[in-house]
């Protein structure tokens, strides 16, 4: 088996153990890093009377990235045995490496999430290099696991039950090297390799004799274990809390992680190892860890790593961006790409309104700067990339357009008029309409194979997604450009074609619809809203139609109505227009919406709501509520399939959960057709069951079963959106 580790003995008696899987681009914990590791423990501790300590490093870019996912994203019940002498042989050598006897200090020179951060959690001192984007966490509660290689078992040992579980084990936040050290993950850090070496050897050379916190006579659990008194008068809390902070949706591996660290924290280290490893592997052989994994590992690699990017065409970087439009959208759009080092022209109607994108972009980088995530002069540095204006010239040589002014055809089309002799000859014309069809704006643009849409989200600094949409006339240049730029200031790109709505906002409507749709039946919305949290939506859809405004709902649907184009009446109009016209109820920024808002914050839900309803206090069972809102979502993203909409089912899953808070356990909105209970088989129907009780909108393609019986997966775990 490939040898991935090196072993170098310096003159000083020092080892130095070089993570460095020859096969793979980063070190993962795999097959060939198990028998290195154990082969490395049988040398160190053959040769320990000659040793003065050991140094584990990488000479990969990250230090180790974590289990080896492709593996583990298979594994099926059949395979649990395997699993259990792998994770116990992985363990072992850990355990075997911290009571070697001789000091062990972990040189992190990048990225530690997941099984690297756990390797080093065997090593008696840990020292992080300062590295631009590395991370150091346990991420694994994102992907469905829990840290199996002594992760759990080591930070509650270390940090105390409530901070280990509160900061690191259920957040699974990437931390950076400076947070790391405030949550007490390691111990130093430093701003070069040679100062991480120094330091290593230093610390080896004043500790020679050290053990683990966990291994000395006088060791007590920070905050007490499970049987002392202060814990165990809050332990019952802890099951609640948790249900709380997940809205009550029901995921296993949050679960699973407060089982183990409970049960772990009240026996011995040994047995706690294999406690770990027991609810890993109940994690591991589920579906909704396979789940996670096909959505955040192989789809999101598959959609960064540019599967839609047209290949082999070359397109020129962009260097400087117009954006048009100052508002929300604008000024987000301007501040992300000044941060990713893109120089930015802002304009709108006024040199006033255009300054408020540097207002934006100041506050966010104020409290970046705050947090330190981000130095002061680095800080004036983007700023400074942003000028705004009124006028015309000052977007001469830009290379790129994005387009962010009012959802008005005409309007959007008159200032791509004006902005298109200024700005280069061969500028990328982007529009972030996020409804009207990009087909439709190109027809008044002089240059429509440079003409795409590119729509962002809002929070546009937080939300990772970018739809990119394809027009009739969009050449593969402009789609190649629109897809770097998107890499370049750190989004996800997914690619569709033209449509009204395109893909999310088209999806997204199908959820708002049917959830409205059940309050006009007489469903309390309170039961709607809880539902949805607890099949494992974000946020409430009732909410979200307040964010998004009423009137905006109402506006798009009428547009879409106007247009013809298959629009079909539904219940939930109806009472969209009894809030807005007759009740003035237009959403989160009106002050009123179906939740009351005093001073910005969202109270309490509107109390005339059940008076808008057709018939007073409607039982609908909880899986119905919850499936109606998957299955509305879902079926419309399968039409967006087949009308070519969407032109891959991993564009689909990452754009899902991304980009309109599809809930992540499904692993994405058509991987939820394929997991379903019976597979795409038994998903048709119980929509077909649907459809019989709630109207045709939820019957299913005919050849639904057939079409997506090609690497349809085999289905071994239970949906919980239903639980
Ligand atoms: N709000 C969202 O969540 C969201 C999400 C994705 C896409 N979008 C789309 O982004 C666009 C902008 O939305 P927003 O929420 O930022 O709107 P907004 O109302 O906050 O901002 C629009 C800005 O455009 C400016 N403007 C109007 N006419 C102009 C002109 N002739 N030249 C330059 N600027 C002009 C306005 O002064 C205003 O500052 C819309 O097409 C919208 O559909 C919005």
């Amino acid at each position: 088996m490939t040898d991935t580790i090196r072993y170098d003995r310096g003159a000083d008696g020092i080892v130095t153990l070089t993570l460095d899987d020859p096969d793979q681009s980063a070190n993962t914990m795999n097959r060939a890093y198990a028998a290195s590791m154990s082969a490395v423990l049988d040398r160190l501790e053959a040769e320990r009377d000659e040793l003065t300590g050991v140094v584990v490093t990488s000479a990969k870019q990250t230090f180790f990235a974590g289990g080896d996912l492709d593996e583990m994203g298979r594994a099926t019940r059949a395979d649990a045995p395997a699993l259990a002498e792998l994770l116990g042989t992985i363990k072992r050598d850990l355990r075997r490496l911290e009571t070697l006897g001789r000091p062990v200090v972990a040189a992190i020179n990048g990225a530690a999430l997941g099984g690297g951060l756990e390797i080093a959690l065997a090593c008696h001192h840990r020292i992080a290099l300062d590295a631009p984007g590395s991370r150091i966490g346990l991420p694994e509660v994102t992907l469905g696991l829990l840290p199996g290689a002594g992760g759990v078992t080591r930070t509650v040992r270390m940090l105390g039950l409530a901070a280990a579980l509160t900061t690191v084990l259920l957040t699974g936040r990437r931390m950076r090297p400076a947070e790391a050290l405030a949550a007490g993950l390691v111990d130093e850090v430093v701003a070069t390799d040679e100062e991480m070496l120094t330091r290593a050897r230093e610390w080896i050379a004043a500790n020679p004799h050290p053990a683990q916190p966990w291994d000395r006579p006088d060791y007590r659990m920070p905050g007490g274990t499970p049987a002392s008194r202060g814990l165990a008068a809050q332990l019952p809390a802890y099951p609640a809390n948790l249900r709380k902070q997940l809205k009550g949706a029901r995921l296993p591996a949050p679960e699973a992680i407060l089982a183990t660290a409970v049960e772990g924290a009240q026996v011995d280290l040994e047995t706690a190892l294999t406690v770990e490893t027991r609810h890993l592997i109940t994690l591991l052989t589920g579906q909704i860890a396979k789940n996670m994994i096909g959505a955040f590992h192989v789809d999101l690699r598959a959609v960064n790593g540019g599967a839609a990017r047209p290949s082999g065409v070359e397109a020129a970087a962009v260097r400087k961006v117009a954006v048009l439009g100052a508002g929300m959208m604008g000024a987000g759009i301007a501040y992300v790409c000044a941060k990713a080092g893109l120089d930015v022209v802002v304009r709108d109607v006024s040199e006033e309104a255009a300054g408020r994108a540097r207002e934006h972009a100041g506050k966010l980088l104020a409290r970046a700067v705050r947090r330190g995530r981000l130095g002061e002069a680095d800080a004036q540095a983007v700023l400074a990339r942003i000028t705004t204006t009124a006028g015309l010239d000052a977007l001469a040589g830009c290379d790129a357009v994005i387009e962010a002014v009012f959802e008005d055809p005409a309007l959007k089309q008159a200032v791509f008029a004006e902005v298109a002799p200024v700005v280069a000859a061969d500028a990328l014309l982007a529009s972030n309409t996020s409804t009207l069809p990009i087909t439709g704006l190109a027809a008044q643009v002089a240059r429509p194979a440079d003409f795409i849409g590119m729509h962002f989200f809002s929070p546009v600094d937080k939300m990772p997604l970018l739809e990119i949409v394809v027009g009739e006339q969009t050449g593969d240049v402009a789609l190649a450009r629109a897809f770097d730029l998107g890499r370049r200031i750190g989004k996800t790109p997914i690619v569709v074609n033209d449509g009204r709505g395109f893909f999310t906002s088209r999806v997204i409507g199908r959820f708002i619809d049917e959830a409205v749709g059940m309050v006009a039946e007489g469903v309390p919305a309170a039961s709607v809203e809880q539902a949805a949290l607890q099949a494992g939506y974000p946020t409430g859809p009732l909410a979200l139609a307040d964010e998004v405004s009423l009137t905006l709902i109402q506006r798009i649907r009428r547009q879409f109505e106007a247009a013809g184009e298959g629009f079909v009446a539904l219940p939930s109009h109806r009472l969209v227009d009894d809030m807005v016209d007759r009740h003035d109820r237009p959403g989160r920024a009106g002050g009123r919406g179906f939740y009351d808002y005093a001073d910005g914050a969202r109270g309490r839900l509107w109390s005339g709501l059940a008076d808008l309803a057709t018939e007073a206090g409607r039982a609908v069972p909880l899986p119905d509520l919850q499936e109606r809102m998957l299955f509305a979502e879902a079926l419309d993203a399968l039409r967006c399939l087949d009308e070519g909409v969407l032109r891959t089912e991993t564009d689909a899953n990452i754009g899902s959960i991304l980009g309109i808070g599809f809930p992540a356990w499904t692993g994405g909105v058509i991987r939820y057709v394929r997991q379903y209970a019976g597979g795409p088989a038994g998903f048709a129907a119980r929509a077909a069951d649907l459809a019989a009780r709630y109207g045709d909108r939820f019957t299913p393609p005919a050849d639904l079963a057939a079409r997506l019986a090609a690497g349809s997966p085999a289905r071994d775990g239970q949906p919980v959106g239903a639980a």
